[in-house]
């Protein structure tokens, strides 16, 4: 498995400060305290010189927080305006709070208020974090709709909010604002930074809380390790670009698999079969193919068909042609117990597909499923029932809709008061890979990988919007390919694509074109590797 980050629920990180504070290992006091003064920490190293700040504190604990936070900065030497609320907070906010009222004042927090006060270099949102019950109305919700910018102050609020946990209203477990309007959400707060607790959380890494996240920083604040252990859920982990990206996210058996030895010859790495399709798509299944021999794969055979062969008389010269009119020759070909994977979708046809992916799922060999593949498999139910656990389908999100109408149409009911209204992007790729069986990733920019067994990642891809461009697809599709081809387990060859695919577009950056992405991954390959 890769080594991501352990994702936790607000239900899990719950229970996990309750453990530690029932076991005496630290007390609320102390927690809070090192959840604002790190707040405060990085605050400030975000920008440096003292500054102007107004911090917007809700009823509970995030409230708690944000009056630390406000301490802090104050004892840094920043003017600090305090906006608060007069509920009794609990215990630990309540003395938070006391602390704070001995160096400064604290008037309401109502919009009227904000909109009076003069403008500051930075607005801290400590409205509310976890413990969101409902969705956020009222003059709250003006508050959040003028920190997004909806009134004519708009550029008081843009590139100055800071989060503590998250912006206020997000469902941490979701991703998801609920009851915001998509008229609202165009208003929606936008961080700068949020600063999250011990681990992130779901909705930090799902859209569109991940939009008005910004940079996320996850600070240690005392809770005991607990990786692995928040059972009986399975794991959900997080790859985002934070990591740096090096050997050490990948266990060792899988850096041994990707390495070569002295002693292999290239049938030990695999060979890949790739199915193209009529000449007019020809690409797709090339930059597939391309991808799989640049992974390592020891041998890729481009398979289209005898009319369309001309087409594929070009680079690479590495790759081997062989043409596949019908099952039968297909059949033949997967006769070879050398044959170690197979890519079916890319520039493929549906027709081609759909006559192809009966022999190619019963001969039971890991197998990538793309594109034209999952029209096909959405047409014809019946071939849904012959996916198995060595299956990687790698659907966009039409392509997911098309496949799973069932899961799809839980989505979209449009705004609701409770919250988590609809299933998140991690709840339909469960039911997903649950359903089909079959290791499931649903591309995006927060792209989620799960297994049938449940676990699952988030990889996250924000920073790398050029990846949406033609072909881009195709090449993750021959990387995790390459990697199935190259024995890796379904989950982690889907995993480690959806990480060395954006990793080759952070290296090339703007511009990027599909066939660049290929290019990039020798230098993926030493930095893993050494
Ligand atoms: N869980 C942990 O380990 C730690 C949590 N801390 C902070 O505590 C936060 C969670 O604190 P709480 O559980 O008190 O929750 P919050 O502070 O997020 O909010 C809870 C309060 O808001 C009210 N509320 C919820 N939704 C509302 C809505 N839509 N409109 C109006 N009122 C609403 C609730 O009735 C309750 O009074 C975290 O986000 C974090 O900032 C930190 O202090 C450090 C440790
Ligand atoms: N805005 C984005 N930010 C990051 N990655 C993206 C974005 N849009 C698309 N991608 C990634 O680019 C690839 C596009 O795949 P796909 O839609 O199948 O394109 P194509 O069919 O042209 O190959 C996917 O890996 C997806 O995760
Ligand atoms: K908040």
């Amino acid at each position: 498995m890769l080594i991501g980050s352990e994702i936790l629920t607000s239900a899990q990180m719950r229970a996990i400060e309750s453990d530690a504070i029932g076991s005496g290992a630290v007390t609320g006091l102390a927690l809070m305290e090192q959840a604002g003064a790190a707040a405060a920490a990085l605050i400030q190293q975000a920008t440096p010189s003292p500054k102007d700040v107004i911090v917007l504190c809700g009823p509970g604990n995030n409230g708690g927080d944000g009056y630390v936070v406000a301490r802090h900065l104050h004892d840094a030497g920043w003017s600090v305006r305090v906006l608060g609320m007069d509920n009794t907070p609990g215990a630990d906010a309540a003395h938070m709070k006391d602390m704070w009222l001995k160096r400064g004042q604290i008037r309401p927090l109502s919009d009227a208020q904000l909109m009076c006060e003069p403008p500051a270099n930075i607005y801290v949102d400590a409205i509310f974090g976890t413990g969101l019950t409902r969705k956020v109305a009222g003059d709250l919700h003006r508050i959040l709709l003028r920190l997004g910018g909806r009134n004519d102050d708009a550029e008081r609020y843009s590139g100055r909010i800071y989060a503590i946990d998250c912006i206020s209203g997000l469902d941490l477990d979701s991703g998801q604002m609920p009851g915001w309007s998509s008229e609202h959400m165009q208003h929606a707060p936008r961080a700068n930074m949020t600063v999250a607790f011990h681990r992130p959380k779901p909705g930090h890494l799902l859209r569109p809380g991940c939009l008005l996240t910004g940079d996320l920083q996850i600070v240690d604040i005392g809770l005991p390790e607990t990786k692995g252990t928040v059972s009986p859920a399975p794991p959900l982990q997080a790859i985002w670009p934070q990591f740096p990206f090096s050997r050490s996210q990948v266990r060792p058996a899988i850096a041994q698999r990707l390495a070569k030895s002295p002693l292999d010859h290239k049938f030990r790495h695999g060979h890949a079969l790739v199915i193209a399709g009529g000449a007019e798509h020809a690409g797709a299944a090339r930059l597939a193919a391309r991808a799989a021999l640049r992974i390592g794969a020891g041998l890729v055979t481009i398979c289209p068909p005898s009319q369309a062969m001309p087409e594929h008389n070009t680079t690479p010269d590495a790759l081997m042609r062989h043409p596949v009119d019908d099952t039968q020759e297909l059949q033949d070909l997967l006769a070879d117990p050398r044959i170690t994977a197979i890519c079916i979708g890319p520039g493929c046809g549906i027709a081609r597909a759909t006559a192809l992916l009966p022999a190619i799922l019963a001969a039971g060999r890991p197998c990538l499923l793309d594109a034209d593949a999952l029209t096909a498999l959405s047409r014809d139910r019946s071939l849904f029932a012959r996916l198995h656990e060595k299956c990687v389908m790698t659907p966009h999100e039409g392509e997911f809709s098309r496949l799973f109408p069932n899961i799809a149409a839980k989505q979209g009911r449009g705004p609701t008061d409770q919250l988590t209204p609809t299933p998140s992007r991690i709840d339909m790729l469960r039911m997903a890979a649950h359903q089909s069986n079959a290791v499931t990733l649903l591309k995006g920019p927060d792209t989620v990988i799960a297994a049938p067994t449940g676990a699952c990642y988030i990889h996250t891809a924000l920073d790398v919007p050029w990846l949406a461009t033609a072909g881009s697809g195709d090449t993750l599709a021959g990387i995790a390919t390459g990697l199935l081809a190259r024995s890796l387990p379904a989950t982690d060859a889907a995993a480690l694509a959806a990480l060395i695919h954006a990793s080759a577009a952070r290296k090339f950056g703007p511009g990027l074109i599909a066939d660049d992405l290929p290019e990039q991954i020798p230098a993926i390959l030493q930095m893993l590797l050494t």
